[in-house]
C-alpha cells in the first residue's frame, strides 16, 4: 500500500497541535534530505575502491557478486566506515582467509554473506520508511505481533492517527474501505492501556471493569474486529470478550464476570448485557464506534446513546468514531458523542473518488430474469478463481440466488446466527467460493481473496455502494466489482456522480471470453485425470474418432466445455443479457417520445404476439430511437416486417448506445424473488470442478422463522 504524505490529508487539529506537526514534519524532510546525500556521497567513495581489489583466484561472476556485496554494504555504511574501506582493512583480513579457503566453501560464505547483507540493507530500508512501526511508540510484544502477522508499517490512516489517539484526542477518521482503520484505533488503544495514559486507570484483577467499548454494527464485524483485539490485545497481557446477538447470554456473562479490558460487540446485545447489570463502565477509558453511520443508520441511535451515555466522568473517556463513509448527518451527530476539541483524520476529503481507488468498477445492463444465468460466466470471466460475493437487496433473493448457483451460500439477517458463523468461516477457509449475501456483510468484512464483487442491482445508498465493492481490493490488491442493472429501471448516474466511480461499461461475457477465461482450469482437470485411464477408454474415444465426423480437435473441445459444465454456449443479448436474444435499434426519423408510441410504430408492420413478446424497451437518451430485445429465431420476422413500413429501420445493434435512465423506484419490482427459472439452465449440469464452483453441490435451505438483529431489518 503506498504511504500518503500528511499533507495529502485532511488532519484537522488545534494551533497548538499544528506548530507540533510542522516540526515533526520538518524533522522528517530532514532525515529524508540527509539520506539522500549519504547514498550519494557512499558511490562516490566507494567504486574506486572496488576496481583496487586485489583478487588472484576468483572467477568474473564472483568479481561482480563481490562488487554487489560491497556497494550493498557500502550502503549502510557511515562515513567512518568508508574510511576504514577506503585503507584497505577489511579487505586485507576477507583477502587472507579466502586465499587458503576451497573454492566452494568461499562461494557459500560469500553466499550467506551476502544474504547476510540483503537481510541487514533491509532492516535499513524498512526503518526508513517513516511508517515503519519503529517509529512510533509501538512497544516490543506488539512489535513482535504485528511482524508475525506480516505488518512492518503502518497504513496511512493508522500512522496519521497513532500518536494523535495515543495523546489523548477524540478522533473521526475516515479512509477508504481496506485500508486498515481497525489497526488504526486498536494499535494506540492497547498502547494506551499498557503504556500509555490509561495505564495508571486500568483495572486489574479478577472482576475487573472494562477500560474499552468497542461498537459495531453487524455481528460478524464484532466478531472480525474482537479477533483483531484478541490477537493483539493478547500480546500484551489484555483480555478481551465479543458480546453480540444470537449467540447464548451465559458464555458472555462468564466473561464479563470474570473481568475483560476490553469489550468489543453490536449495540443490541451490549444493552442487554447492560440492562442486566452485567457490565459496569465506570472505568472505560475509550468508547470506538466504527463504522459509525451505519450503526446510526440502522437505528441504533438510542442504543448508542444511552450506551455512551452510561459513563460517569465523559471528559475522562476518549471516543473515536471510524468510517470508509462520513455523510454529514453522521458528523452532526458525533458532535454529541465527541468532545469540542476533537480531531480529524480524514484520507477521503473532498476528493472525488470515495469508492476503493483498488477495484475495477463496472457496470453489466441485465434484466433480473437473467441473473442467474450470467453470474456464473461473470465469476469465470472475473473472479481469477478467487472468491465471489454477491450482493442481493433482500434476504429471500439471496437465499433464491444461493439455491441456484452451484455451490454457493446465503448469508443473510434471517439466518440463524450459528448457521451464518459456520457460513462465513466455510467462505473464510474456501470451502466454498460464492457468497450471496444482503448487506450483513456490505460493511467491514475483510476475507482474503476475495476477488470479485457483484451487486445484482444498483443499492440505495451510495455508502452501500462504497461499502459493498469494498469487500475487494483491499490492503493495497486489487479487485473486480460489478453492478448489475436494469436499463429501464436502475438509476447508475446517481451512484456514479455520488461516489466519484467512473464505471466501465460492459456487455454479457460472450463464448470466446469465458472459453479464455476457464479453457486452461478445463485443460488442467483434464491433465489431472490418470494416464491409467487411457487403455480403458481408447476403443470407445476411437470409435467416437470414426462415427463423430468431427476431428481430434473438435472433439477435445468438447470434452474440455463439457469438463467444466458447459454443454451448449449460447448468444446474449446486450440489453438485458438475456440468451439466445438479439438487441435491436427501432428508429423512424424523427424523436421516439414514449415506449407506448415505439409499441404503436412495431404494430403497424408485426403481429400482436410479436409486439408482445418484444423485451425491455427502452428509450435512447439522444430521444430518437428505442431498443429491445427480441428472440433470435424470431429476428428475420422483425427484419422483413419493417420493408413494409415507411421510414422505419431496425438493425441489430453491436454496442449499446446511451439509453435513458428512469428514477430508481421500489419496491414489487422482483415478483420471481428477481431471478428467472429459465429451463435449461446450462449450469445444470456442472460437475467436477475442484473449488466447489462446479461442484453441483446443493446449496443449504435456510431457516425462514429466526429474526436476526433489531427492528425486522430487510437484510
Ligand atoms: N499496516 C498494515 N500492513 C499490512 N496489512 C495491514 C495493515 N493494517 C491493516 N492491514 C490489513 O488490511 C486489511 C484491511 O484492514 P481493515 O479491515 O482494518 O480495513 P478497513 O479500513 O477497516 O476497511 P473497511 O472500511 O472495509 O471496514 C486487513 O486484512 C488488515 O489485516
Amino acid at each position: 500500500m503506498p504511504s500518503i504524505p500528511l499533507s495529502d490529508a485532511i488532519l484537522s487539529e488545534s494551533p497548538k497541535d499544528k506548530k507540533e506537526k510542522k516540526k515533526k514534519v520538518k524533522n522528517q524532510t530532514f532525515i529524508e534530505a540527509s539520506e539522500t546525500e549519504g547514498s550519494i556521497g557512499k558511490k562516490s567513495k566507494k567504486e574506486p575502491k572496488l576496481k583496487n581489489n586485489p583478487k588472484e583466484s576468483v572467477s568474473e561472476e564472483e568479481e561482480m557478486s563481490e562488487k554487489k556485496m560491497k556497494k550493498k554494504e557500502g550502503k549502510k555504511r557511515k562515513a567512518s566506515d568508508f574510511e576504514v574501506m577506503l585503507n584497505g582493512e577489511e579487505d586485507r583480513s576477507e583477502t587472507s582467509s579466502e586465499l587458503v579457503e576451497p573454492v566452494n566453501d568461499k562461494k557459500k560464505k560469500k553466499k550467506a554473506k551476502l544474504d547476510e547483507v540483503d537481510q541487514e540493507e533491509e532492516e535499513v530500508l524498512k526503518a526508513k520508511d517513516p511508517n515503519a512501526i519503529s517509529n512510533f511508540r509501538i512497544s516490543e510484544p506488539l512489535r513482535a505481533k504485528l511482524k508475525e502477522k506480516g505488518i512492518e508499517a503502518l497504513f496511512p490512516i493508522q500512522a496519521m492517527t497513532f500518536h494523535t489517539i495515543l495523546d489523548g484526542s477524540d478522533l473521526v477518521g475516515r479512509a477508504r474501505t481496506g485500508q486498515g482503520k481497525t489497526l488504526a484505533f486498536v494499535l494506540p488503544i492497547l498502547e494506551s492501556l499498557t503504556n500509555g495514559p490509561a495505564k495508571a486507570a486500568r483495572k486489574t484483577g479478577y472482576g475487573k471493569a472494562p477500560s474499552v467499548i468497542v461498537l459495531l454494527p453487524t455481528r460478524e464485524l464484532a466478531k472480525q474486529v474482537h479477533s483483531d483485539v484478541e490477537v493483539y490485545g493478547g500480546a500484551l497481557g489484555l483480555t478481551s470478550c465479543c458480546l453480540y446477538g444470537g449467540a447464548p447470554y451465559s458464555a458472555q456473562e462468564i466473561k464479563l464476570k470474570r473481568g475483560v479490558d476490553i469489550v468489543v460487540g453490536t449495540p443490541g446485545r451490549i444493552k442487554d448485557h447492560m440492562e442486566r447489570g452485567n457490565i459496569d463502565f465506570s472505568s472505560l477509558r475509550f468508547r470506538v464506534l466504527d463504522e459509525a453511520d451505519e450503526m446510526l443508520r440502522m437505528g441504533f441511535v438510542e442504543d448508542v446513546e444511552l450506551i455512551l451515555g452510561k459513563v460517569e466522568d465523559a471528559s475522562k473517556v476518549q471516543t473515536l468514531l471510524f468510517s470508509a463513509t462520513l455523510p454529514d448527518w453522521v458528523k452532526q451527530i458525533s458532535t454529541r458523542f465527541l468532545k469540542p476539541n476533537k480531531r480529524t483524520a480524514d484520507l477521503v476529503g473532498n476528493e472525488k473518488m470515495k469508492a476503493s481507488t483498488n477495484v475495477r468498477h463496472i457496470v453489466l445492463p441485465c434484466s433480473s430474469a437473467a441473473r442467474s444465468q450470467l453470474i456464473p460466466d461473470i465469476i469465470c470471466c472475473y473472479s481469477s478463481g478467487g472468491r465471489t460475493i454477491i450482493f442481493t437487496e433482500t434476504k429471500e433473493s439471496a437465499s433464491t440466488l444461493a439455491g441456484l448457483l452451484p455451490g454457493a451460500r446465503a448469508l443473510h439477517g434471517d439466518i440463524q446466527q450459528s448457521q451464518r458463523e459456520v457460513t462465513l468461516s466455510g467462505f473464510r477457509s474456501g470451502k466454498f467460493l460464492t457468497l450471496v449475501a444482503t448487506n450483513v456483510a456490505a460493511r467491514g468484512l475483510d476475507i482474503n481473496d476475495v476477488q470479485l464483487i457483484i451487486q445484482c442491482e444498483p443499492p440505495r445508498d451510495v455508502e452501500d455502494y462504497i461499502h459493498r465493492s469494498g469487500r475487494t481490493g483491499r490492503a493495497g490488491n486489487s479487485g473486480v466489482a460489478v453492478m448489475l442493472y436494469d436499463p429501464r429501471r436502475s438509476n447508475i448516474s446517481k451512484i456514479e456522480r455520488e461516489s466519484g466511480v467512473k464505471f466501465e461499461h460492459i456487455s454479457a461475457p460472450n463464448p470466446a471470453e469465458i472459453a479464455k477465461a476457464v479453457g486452461g482450469e478445463a485443460a488442467e482437470l483434464i491433465t489431472q485425470v490418470s494416464d491409467s485411464v487411457i487403455p480403458a477408454f481408447k476403443s470407445a474415444a476411437e470409435e467416437l474418432l470414426n462415427t463423430s465426423g468431427l476431428s481430434a480437435v473438435e472433439l477435445l473441445a468438447k470434452a474440455l466445455a463439457k469438463t467444466i459444465g458447459y454443454t451448449e454456449v449460447k448468444k446474449r443479448s446486450l440489453l438485458n443479457s438475456m440468451e439466445n436474444h438479439v438487441t435491436v435499434l427501432l428508429e423512424i426519423g424523427r424523436p421516439i417520445y414514449t415506449p407506448s408510441f415505439a409499441y404503436g410504430v412495431l404494430r403497424r408492420f408485426l403481429p400482436e404476439e410479436k409486439v408482445e413478446s418484444v423485451q425491455g424497451l427502452t428509450l435512447t437518451a439522444d430521444g430518437n430511437g428505442a431498443v429491445f430485445d427480441v428472440a433470435a429465431e424470431d429476428l428475420n420476422i422483425f427484419l422483413a416486417g419493417q420493408e413494409n413500413a415507411a421510414n422505419v429501420s431496425l438493425e441489430v445493434v453491436k454496442e449499446l448506445p446511451p439509453l435513458q435512465e428512469r428514477e430508481q423506484s421500489r419496491g414489487g419490482r422482483f415478483g420471481n424473488n428477481g431471478f428467472g427459472f429459465a429451463g435449461g439452465n446450462r449450469f445444470s449440469s456442472r460437475r467436477g470442478g475442484r473449488d466447489g464452483r462446479f461442484s453441483g453441490q446443493r446449496n443449504d435451505r435456510f431457516s425462514n422463522g429466526f429474526r436476526g438483529g433489531r427492528g425486522g431489518k430487510k437484510w
